[in-house]
């Protein structure tokens, strides 16, 4: 009874979040019945895939009396909860019924709907509970002929540890923290030691079980401001049927991934090497897994498949090319900004259905087993009466207890209607509401152990106050309190970093009103606010069509999402003394390429050393890596205490240190309009910063010039660009000084450095780099050599600006003599040759190291004119230039103060864009 399984791949698609709606985002995805397709939104490039099923829950479906998700027709292709189960759940059930292990694996990107295909929301119940449900059926059903017994377990894996909260074996003893250990057995194969399985009788049960440790995973995860959505959840539940001689025994597995983008790494190498061993290899290793089981189905020699990198792929051995009947969903987010994260899930769904499973009926004789049972029945029994005992004096004890949503006991009842309590909110909307904490007459210090220091509650005469204690961090409605205030109904609260809570008034205080808006994004909004940032809407928007824009949205939802990580990465920081301090900037916000327009806003955090003032900027995607390597690190110090032994990592393991690098400060503008009238440019142009803040004012200059560098008179303006084309063409860009560099003013121990990329040339140049001096002479000349201009070069002249970059350095370099890269930047290279519509550009660098000695500069690179194709007789366009008329010299003058006037008021026009709010959007952020 064995035969080659291959792993069923389902993918379902979810409605619009409210977030994705208000971002007017559009919908690219899309299924046929066997196929899913995704577009990119910016190539329209289309990619098919084909799944074993495709759910379509996007739309076409309405909320019925019952308030469940259904089709709005009949036969509609809205797929809801009952005929996901339909073709999922009932396969894993019949499996499990004939013997079979089985898995049901969820993946996807955190919000994209594994916890509702899993567990479900409300009434709309998820694949979990109705499989449980549906077993307990066939167990009644099939009790006269066959004896069943069913155990249920529940884990989750966060940082590579096993927690199990309620779910420990009394054997195990208490542990100090750390988890629990995966041990490896010739039989078993690896297993959790210490993980208690309970004897289940009914679906019911098993589904308080899951609400109880839900709840108190949510519980701890709260104590540790961790998020539920970056751990995994593997349910697990064991049947066993005794019929007449044959015991048959399956297990089922349940396992709900953590969110999908967190495998991402960020970019640089020495990061990748750091985060190799990261906590969130997990699902790097599980990916690792399914790629080289998915090439050894397709005939590859694969030598090495790595279960043994990480505990999750180590508990899914059985489900990944063993013995087991495995089905993964794969969810999406149907919303354009998601494309990226909804194909990598895609692309790692593909792989998964290569996988080749070998399931087989794990039956045995009965005999040796019912002894077995019965002794293990026994066992069962007493444990449970004595859990049961256990349960009963708890809930007589606790006068503070976590209150669980669906099932309120009396007690709890008369406490909700009696006292006002605080309520949490979570990140993951199904955990919300699930702790609820009563704030009795008189004081009382909260009652979590970790908030125990935070802060103090009293309830008298009706009022209820909060008072912080020892300087302990609380915000009340965003804004951060230092003394006693009173608390109204709905305030919203968060102690420490991230722990946040609505407070519930007394029951007179309390009207009809919808709570549910309070939710995660809701408190993070109203930090944002108290941080300058806001997000509003405006009454109608410029474009008339009254959408967001959703660019800018985005930004500010990664805001708010990254807030509550950056504050535990401040709070750690602080707690391990290790002297950084991290903060949000959102990058590109007043900057725009070579014509002009906007560049992409992203989020980066500043990670500034309190000491040195050293400063990095990180991307999310290291930031995020990091966060968890410091929450590792700060997991070891915690269970092995600083004092006792605990030695920090050496530098460069160290997650909250790197290697200096050069800051980008920001970017000016000079406009190349005027070299295609021969003109002589001098500007003091402004470098702006990320967020639009002037960083320094540079002094430049564009001349025109002679082959051997001698400024042309303004004999040689021209009226009409096109005289260029195929002519040879020499120019000259000098920077000469840098004025008030704010980042000198704030340390002196700085330098700066100037680069630039010119036209289609692969690398940047650079100027020498300047240290200890907030207004320091460049001194810096590089002479550009057109040998045959172009319509393409003409055209970047008339509609481009050369973006002259301000990049920060800081302790670790002596001055860079133009030659040799500054470290960090690319090497920039004196001569460069292009193929130009079949015909060449030359471009060679000059320095000069006194400017006003310009005759006897010496070319650093000469350029053999001779071996170059297309080349010119240089004295030709000179000669040209001095013969031209007086007439058209008058005119080339009025010509120059034009477009002088026109390059200064465009850099007064894109500075006034830089720093003004874009008005006349619906939504927009508004920066302090
Ligand atoms: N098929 C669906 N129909 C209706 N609503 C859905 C569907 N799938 C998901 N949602 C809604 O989308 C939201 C996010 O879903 P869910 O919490 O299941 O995501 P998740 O992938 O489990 O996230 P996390 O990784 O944070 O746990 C929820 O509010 C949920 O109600």
């Amino acid at each position: 009874m064995s035969g080659k399984d291959r792993v069923k791949v389902a993918v379902r698609v979810r409605p619009f979040s409210k977030r994705e709606e208000d971002a007017g985002s559009r919908c690219v995805v899309s299924m046929g019945p066997n196929t899913t397709t995704i577009m990119d939104p910016r190539s329209q490039q289309v990619r098919t895939f084909t799944f074993d099923y495709s759910y379509w829950s996007h739309s076409g479906f309405l909320r019925n009396k019952e308030g469940l998700f259904v089709p709005e027709e009949p036969g509609g292709r809205y797929a809801d909860q009952s005929s996901v189960f339909q073709d999922l759940g009932q396969a894993i059930l019949e499996n499990a019924l004939q013997g079979y292990n089985a898995t049901l694996l969820a993946y996807g990107q955190t919000g994209s709907g594994k916890s509702y295909s899993m567990v479900g929301y409300g009434p709309n119940k998820g694949l979990v509970p109705t499989l449980c449900e549906r077993l307990f059926q066939a167990v009644k059903v099939n009790q006269d002929t066959c004896q069943f017994q069913v155990f249920f377990s529940m884990l989750e894996i966060y940082n590579e540890q096993v927690n199990i909260h309620i779910f420990k074996s009394e054997t195990l003893g208490p542990r100090s923290g750390g988890g629990l250990k995966v041990r490896e057995d010739q039989q078993r194969g690896f297993y959790v030691e210490g993980l208690r399985r309970v004897a289940c009788k009914s679906g019911a049960q098993v589904e308080r079980m899951m609400e109880q440790g839900t709840r108190t995973r949510t519980t701890a995860a709260t104590h540790l401001n961790a998020s539920s959505s970056r751990s995994h959840m593997l349910i697990t539940l064991q049947l066993k049927q005794v019929l007449l001689l044959i015991t048959k025994e399956s297990t089922i597995n349940l396992v709900d991934l953590a969110g999908s983008e967190r495998q991402r790494t960020s970019g640089s190498e020495a990061d990748r090497l750091k985060e190799g061993t990261a906590i969130n290899l997990s699902l790097t290793t599980l990916g690792n897994v399914i790629s080289s089981l998915a090439d050894a189905a397709l005939g590859k020699r694969v030598v090495h498949i790595p279960y043994r990198d990480s505990v999750i792929t180590k508990l899914l051995q059985p489900a990944l090319g063993g013995n087991s009947r495995t089905i993964m969903v794969a969810t999406l987010s149907p919303a354009d900004m998601c494309y990226e994260e909804s194909l990598s899930t895609l692309r790692y769904a593909e792989r998964a259905k290569r996988i080749q499973n070998r399931a087989v009926v794990n039956e045995s004789p009965t005999e040796h087993l019912l002894k077995e049972l019965k002794a293990e029945n026994a066992k069962l029994l007493t444990r449970l009466s004595r859990l049961a005992d256990e349960g009963r004096q708890a809930s007589s004890e606790s006068s503070t207890a976590l209150r669980s949503r669906p099932q309120l006991t009396p007690l709890q009842e008369t406490m909700i209607q009696t006292f006002p309590y605080i309520l949490n909110v979570n990140e993951d909307p199904q955990l919300s509401g699930v702790v609820k904490l009563f704030i009795q007459e008189g004081r009382c210090p909260f009652p979590l152990s970790i908030q125990e220091k935070h802060a103090a509650f009293t309830n008298l005469d009706r009022q209820v106050t909060i008072t912080p204690v020892s300087q302990a961090k609380v915000t009340v409605n965003g804004s951060l309190i230092s003394s006693r205030t009173e608390l109204h109904h709905l305030d919203r609260l968060i102690l420490g970093s991230n722990s946040t809570y609505l407070f519930i008034g007394f029951p007179l205080e309390r009207n009809a009103e919808d709570w549910s808006r309070y939710d995660y994004d809701y408190f993070q909004s109203e930090l944002a606010a108290a941080e300058g940032i806001h997000i509003h809407s405006l009454c109608s928007s410029s474009d008339g069509r009254g959408q967001p824009d959703p660019s800018l949205l985005a930004v500010f939802y990664d805001y708010i999402k990254l807030m509550p990580m950056v504050a535990e990465a401040n709070q750690m920081s602080q707690e391990l003394r290790k002297g950084v301090q991290f903060k949000l900037e959102i990058k590109n916000l007043a900057m725009s390429d070579s014509m002009g327009h906007d560049l992409e806003k992203e989020i980066a955090i500043r990670v500034t050393s309190e000491e040195t003032k050293q400063v990095w900027v990180w991307s999310k995607a290291k930031f995020v890596n990091r966060k968890f390597l410091m929450e590792e690190l700060y997991q070891q110090q915690v269970a092995e205490g600083a004092g006792s032994g605990w030695a920090p990592p050496p530098r460069d393991r160290d997650p909250f240190w790197d290697p200096l690098e050069p800051l980008h400060l920001g970017s000016a503008h000079l406009w190349l309009q005027s070299l295609a009238f021969r003109i002589r440019l001098e500007e003091q142009v402004e470098v702006l910063g990320p967020e639009g803040s002037e960083e320094a004012i540079l002094q430049t200059q564009l001349v025109p010039c002679s082959p051997a560098g001698l400024p042309l008179g303004e004999d040689a303006i021209l009226i009409d660009p096109t005289e260029l084309l195929d002519k040879r063409q020499d120019f000259q860009l000098v920077l000469e000084r840098c004025c008030g560099l704010r980042w000198l003013k704030e340390a002196r121990d700085r330098g700066v450095q100037i680069g630039f990329r010119m036209y289609t040339l692969p690398q940047a140049f650079y100027a020498p780099s300047v240290w200890h001096n907030m207004n320091p002479v460049l001194d810096h000349r590089v002479q550009f050599t057109v040998m045959k201009t172009s319509q393409d070069f003409l055209n970047y002249l008339q509609t481009n600006a050369l973006v002259l970059d301000l990049w920060g350095l800081q302790g670790m370099l002596n001055s860079w003599t133009g030659l040799s890269p500054p470290l960090g930047l690319p090497n920039a290279r004196p001569c460069y040759r292009l193929p130009l519509s079949k015909k060449w550009i030359i471009i060679s660098v000059l320095c000069s190291s006194r400017l006003r000695s310009v005759s006897a500069m010496a070319p650093l690179f000469t350029v053999p004119l001779s071996v170059v194709p297309g080349v010119e007789p240089s004295r030709r366009s000179e000669r040209r230039g001095s013969l031209r008329p007086s007439c058209d010299a008058e005119f080339a003058r009025a010509l120059k103060v034009f477009y002088h006037s026109m390059t200064t008021i465009r850099g007064q026009l894109q500075k006034l864009r830089c720093n003004k709010p874009k008005v006349g959007r619906s939504w927009h952020l508004q920066f302090k």
